[in-house]
């Protein structure tokens, strides 16, 4: 999205500079929540999961980055948009064995391919080089999530 800085913003009769509206220099994680409703059954397991059955599943993605000028890392309308396109439309109210590439659809399976998605997400759009995905949370029962970071998925810098 372009955006214009102005040499000075004045909300309310407090007036900004544009060199003060930089407040920082620092890398910040930002995260954004989303829930989806799918069916699935587990292959090679023994007990109740076997079975095709459903869960309200909840995402959350943590993005990380400098902010720009407006102290703004990523809008969290862009993560929105990429998280639809990307994980929730392919997913909700879908039967997730028929869906997603052929695996076992384990929280810990799904939640490698949710980064790997995310991840080409921000790589194909190009508007965000300085933001990366840092970790990905996928609750299948609100008692029981997965996660992989940036660093268990071997895409940290550092
Ligand atoms: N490590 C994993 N264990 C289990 C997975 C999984 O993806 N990774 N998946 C299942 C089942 O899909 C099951 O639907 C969810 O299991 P569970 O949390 O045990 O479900 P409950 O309804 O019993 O949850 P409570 O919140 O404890 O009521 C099983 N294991
Ligand atoms: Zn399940």
């Amino acid at each position: 999205m372009e955006y214009e800085i102005p040499n000075k913003v004045q909300t309310l009769g407090v007036d900004i500079q544009k060199n003060q509206l930089k407040y920082h220099d620092r890398e910040v994680l930002v995260s954004k929540e989303f829930t989806f409703d799918s069916a699935h059954h587990l292959h090679c397991y023994e007990g109740k999961c076997k079975n095709l059955h459903g869960h309200t599943y909840k995402v959350q993605v943590i993005m990380r980055g400098k902010v720009d000028e407006r102290g703004i890392s990523i809008d969290f309308g862009d993560i929105k948009r990429i998280a639809k396109a990307r994980i929730i439309d392919k997913l909700d109210h879908r039967y997730l064995n028929e869906v997603l590439p052929p695996m076992n659809t384990t929280a810990e399976n799904m939640v490698v391919w949710m980064y790997e998605q995310l991840r080409e997400g921000l790589l194909e759009e190009q508007l965000f080089p300085q933001i990366r995905v840092e970790e990905v949370r996928l609750w299948e029962t609100p008692t029981s999530y997965a996660a992989v970071t940036a660093r268990l998925m071997g895409d940290d810098p550092a």
